[in-house]
């Protein structure tokens, strides 16, 4: 499969557009960082968490043609209206995939804007296949876009979303748990 390009009615946001000449990395594939040490710190994530109860427990499901690849299923408790995804979630599994993509990138990154397009419901009992890609790093700043397909991996697209994220030091996930008491432990269980 080619990896899309993101198509909107209307344009982009240039907040979330790769300047003109942005060099664009692929990321590094299945990644020593993606596994143990660093998996075992986000037990809890409300994306991808094996123990956040309520979660999305998103699944990552490798690297396809520069896209990084996930998917997750819409369970009862994750509806909006009755029967259909809610947004927000949608918008936090298209965070959860592009965050990813970007991490692949070999450097920390956090969500600094995330645009979101929702092109048709989403039900609950479907699995909404995602992929995510980067269009360009600009120095801190990386450019990212992702879509959700449901009804297989190359079934209609209901979500797209673009993305930037800013690279942070370390420090960036230490400071404030230690400003407001959180351990690692705590904040898993
Ligand atoms: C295994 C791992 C997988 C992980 C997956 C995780 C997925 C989930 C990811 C998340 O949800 S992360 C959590 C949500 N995000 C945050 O909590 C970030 C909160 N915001 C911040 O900490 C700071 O605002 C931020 C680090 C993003 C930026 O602050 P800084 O002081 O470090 O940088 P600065 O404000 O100077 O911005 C750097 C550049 O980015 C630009 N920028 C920052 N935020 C922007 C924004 N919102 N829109 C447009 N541009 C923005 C900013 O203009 C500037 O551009 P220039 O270098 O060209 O001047």
């Amino acid at each position: 499969m080619t990896t899309p390009s993101v198509q909107r009615s209307g344009p982009a946001s240039s907040r979330t557009t790769a300047p003109a000449g942005a060099a664009v990395p692929a990321p590094s594939g299945p990644d020593p960082r993606l596994t143990s040490a660093v998996m075992a710190d986000y037990r809890g994530c409300f994306g991808c968490g094996e123990e956040a109860a309520g979660g999305l427990r998103l699944r990552r499901t490798g690297v396809d043609d520069g896209a990084v690849t996930a998917e997750f299923d819409v369970r009862a408790e994750l509806q909006g209206a009755p029967g259909l995804a809610h947004g927000g979630v949608l918008a936090t599994a298209m965070d959860e995939v592009l965050g990813t993509a970007a991490w692949l990138l070999g450097k920390r990154y956090v969500t600094g804007r995330l645009e979101t397009d929702y092109l048709a419901p989403v039900p609950v009992g479907s699995t909404v296949h995602l992929r995510a890609w980067c269009t360009g790093v600009d120095g801190r700043k990386a450019y990212l876009e992702g879509e959700g397909r449901v009804g297989g991996p190359d079934g209609p697209v209901a979500v797209r979303a673009a993305a930037l994220f800013v690279e942070v030091p370390e420090e960036h996930f230490t400071r404030e748990r230690v400003k407001h008491g959180h351990s690692t432990k705590e904040r898993a269980n």
